[in-house]
């Protein structure tokens, strides 16, 4: 559904210039659900506005549901849906105007335009504001507007620029069930970047960890943490000295990746950690080490990104660059 090679995109800004997406080699599948992961200005936003031909890469090439970005934009955005960080409907129109005409923009009639319309209000819980002018819709509203229109052409392949950005908690869940279902009964395949580790660990079954410009790592999200994180195993002992020995004999343990005190306490990181735990517990207390306590985390994404870069997905957060705007889809 997607290939691209040496896909590359530099911007120059204030006499610099910045490699944001640097020589992305890509394949997807149809009837894939892939996530773009990482911190502020990775690339992700740039690697996406190319793939929906809203941006010239540099070099290197991309096809995009059959179609060359370059040599054929219209049919790329002829089978596409994308839903920028900005918004996309106008703000004087009504909600359903909006949709209707987006539907018929696509080609669809005007009664097929309608009653998708209809649906996808019904879906995104909009349906008391379809007279609404857009402008007095709330954040939220909007959000789930701005998703309504990115798919009232029922798309084969639907980019998704941080969808849920912002929105509370039964506004995400609410998006998340209506794109899963759509990719459920039609099989649309689905790219998007997100912020929260959560919405990538849970919906996408390909996470491409991206930083600086490159793809880092791309696995399943249940390979990434298993390969690259596994569990933590912390114990709580009674001073630092004990801490010191808990892990030099937990480093002697099959499974163990590495263990390290920390004042009173001992991480230690291991591929299968209920396996270990017992195991170690037994071994500290035969060392005549007391154990205050005991507790085991499963690895989150953000685990991963740490041992891949030194660094953790929140700490390299901050605030969304000012040129975040710039990837409105109209831009
Ligand atoms: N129009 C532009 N002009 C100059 N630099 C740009 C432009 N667009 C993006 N960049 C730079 O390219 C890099 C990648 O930006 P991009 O928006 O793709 O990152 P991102 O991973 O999507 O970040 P975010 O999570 O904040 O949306 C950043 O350093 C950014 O400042």
């Amino acid at each position: 559904m997607i290939h691209t090679r040496g896909l590359t995109r530099s911007f120059r800004a204030k006499g610099e210039t910045v490699e944001a997406v640097r020589g992305l080699d890509l394949d997807i599948e149809a009837g894939s659900v892939v996530a773009f992961l990482g911190p502020n200005g990775a690339g992700k936003t740039t690697s996406l506005r190319m793939l929906t031909t809203l941006l010239p890469p540099s070099s290197g090439t991309a096809t995009v549901a059959g179609h060359d970005v370059a040599t054929d934009p219209a049919g790329v955005r002829r089978r596409i849906g994308y839903l920028g960080q900005g918004n996309s409907a106008g703000t004087n129109f009504r909600v359903t105007d909006e949709l209707v005409t987006q539907g018929r923009a696509y080609g669809l009639g005007r009664a097929e335009s309608r009653a998708r319309a209809e649906r996808l209000l019904g879906a995104l819980e909009l349906e008391g504001l379809a007279r609404r002018t857009v402008g007095t819709l709330s954040g939220g509203q909007r959000r789930r507007l701005d998703i309504a229109m990115a798919l009232v052409h029922e798309p084969e392949l639907l980019f998704l620029d941080e969808p849920t950005t912002g929105l509370d908690p039964h506004s995400r869940a609410n998006i998340w069930e209506h794109v899963l279902r759509l990719h459920k009964d039609l099989g649309t395949t689905v790219v998007f970047t997100t912020h929260y580790l959560e919405e990538a660990d849970l919906w996408a079954r390909r996470v491409l960890v991206v930083d600086h410009g490159r793809v880092i790592a791309d696995d399943s999200p249940e390979n990434l943490k298993a390969d690259l994180a596994g569990d933590l195993v912390t114990v709580g002992t009674a001073d630092a000295a004990d801490a010191g020995r808990a892990a030099e004999l937990a480093r002697a343990l099959p499974g163990v990746r590495e263990a390290n005190a920390e004042d009173t306490e001992v991480r230690v990181r291991a591929s299968d950690g209920d396996v270990l735990l017992p195991g170690l517990l037994r071994r500290l207390d035969a060392a005549g080490l007391r154990v205050r306590s005991a507790r085991l985390a499963r690895p989150t994404l953000d685990d991963v990104f740490l041992t891949l870069t030194g660094r953790t997905l929140r700490e390299s957060a901050d605030p969304a660059p000012a040129d975040a705007a710039d990837a409105h889809p109209g831009a």
